[in-house]
């Protein structure tokens, strides 16, 4: 299903700081922001101390949250004639998984991805933040989430390539989504109001 509807997506690698910058467009732009919650997920302390026996269950759990976190979303905002900015693209499912799943485990994770959301409307324009492991890792040390302290940096260097690639192949394959790159190593949208408002005016340009 296409929409014209603004959905804008967020998205990033593990603490590039999209919670941060979707709030942010959010309070400025007046618009609403839906985020993902990640506090309430039973996995994901399982899955870092073990990946090999706990991948399954969380892709799963990230899956069916983000289904029905995006069946409301389109139903409350997109349908509804109302834009709204995510701190997520459901696309990240199929990111995480192709680095975490693999064989028979992992053809049928894709298969249910695609049954659940092939038919629903995806975010127009995605904010792409990239950064380097370097950045990455800071941010994550300051946010402090105890089941991300002892993250192998490999995983996150991985996950780095992986959506570089996710991007250039989107940009391919949906040619009339929008992708605006920050790169979070030059750019700083937290302490400089002027690169925030850089942000906001490409966001307005591409609204319009
Ligand atoms: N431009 C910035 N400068 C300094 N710190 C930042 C910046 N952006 C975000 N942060 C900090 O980095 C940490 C991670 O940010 P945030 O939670 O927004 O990342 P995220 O991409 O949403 O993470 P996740 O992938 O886990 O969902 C937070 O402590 C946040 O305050
Ligand atoms: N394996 C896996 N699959 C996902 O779809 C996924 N989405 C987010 N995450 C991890 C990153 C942060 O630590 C934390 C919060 O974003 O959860 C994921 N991990």
């Amino acid at each position: 299903m296409r929409t014209n509807m603004p959905f804008i997506a967020v998205e990033g690698p593990i603490g590039a700081g999209k919670t941060t910058l979707a709030s942010m467009l959010g309070e400025r732009l007046r618009l609403p922001v839906v985020k993902e919650i990640v506090e309430e997920n039973p996995f994901i302390d399982k899955f870092y101390q073990n990946m090999d026996d706990w991948s399954f269950q969380l892709e799963m759990f990230f899956l069916c949250n983000r289904y029905k976190q995006l069946k409301e979303t389109v139903n409350d905002y997109i349908l509804a004639g109302k834009p709204v900015v995510s701190d997520y693209h459901i696309f990240k499912n199929l990111i995480f998984s192709r680095r975490t799943l693999s064989g028979a485990e992992r053809d049928k994770y894709e298969q249910i991805y695609h049954i659940l959301t092939d038919d629903l409307p995806k975010p127009n324009i995605i904010i792409y933040i990239k950064a380097s492991l370097e950045t990455l890792q800071r941010r994550i040390a300051k946010r402090g989430r105890p089941f991300e302290q002892d993250m192998d940096p490999g995983y996150l260097a991985q996950l780095i390539e992986d959506y570089e690639a996710a991007m250039t192949s989107l940009a391919d394959r949906e040619p009339s989504t929008i992708i605006m790159t920050v790169d979070a190593n030059r750019v700083d949208f937290v302490q400089n109001k002027n690169q925030f408002e850089e942000i906001v005016s490409q966001l307005k340009e591409n609204l319009s």
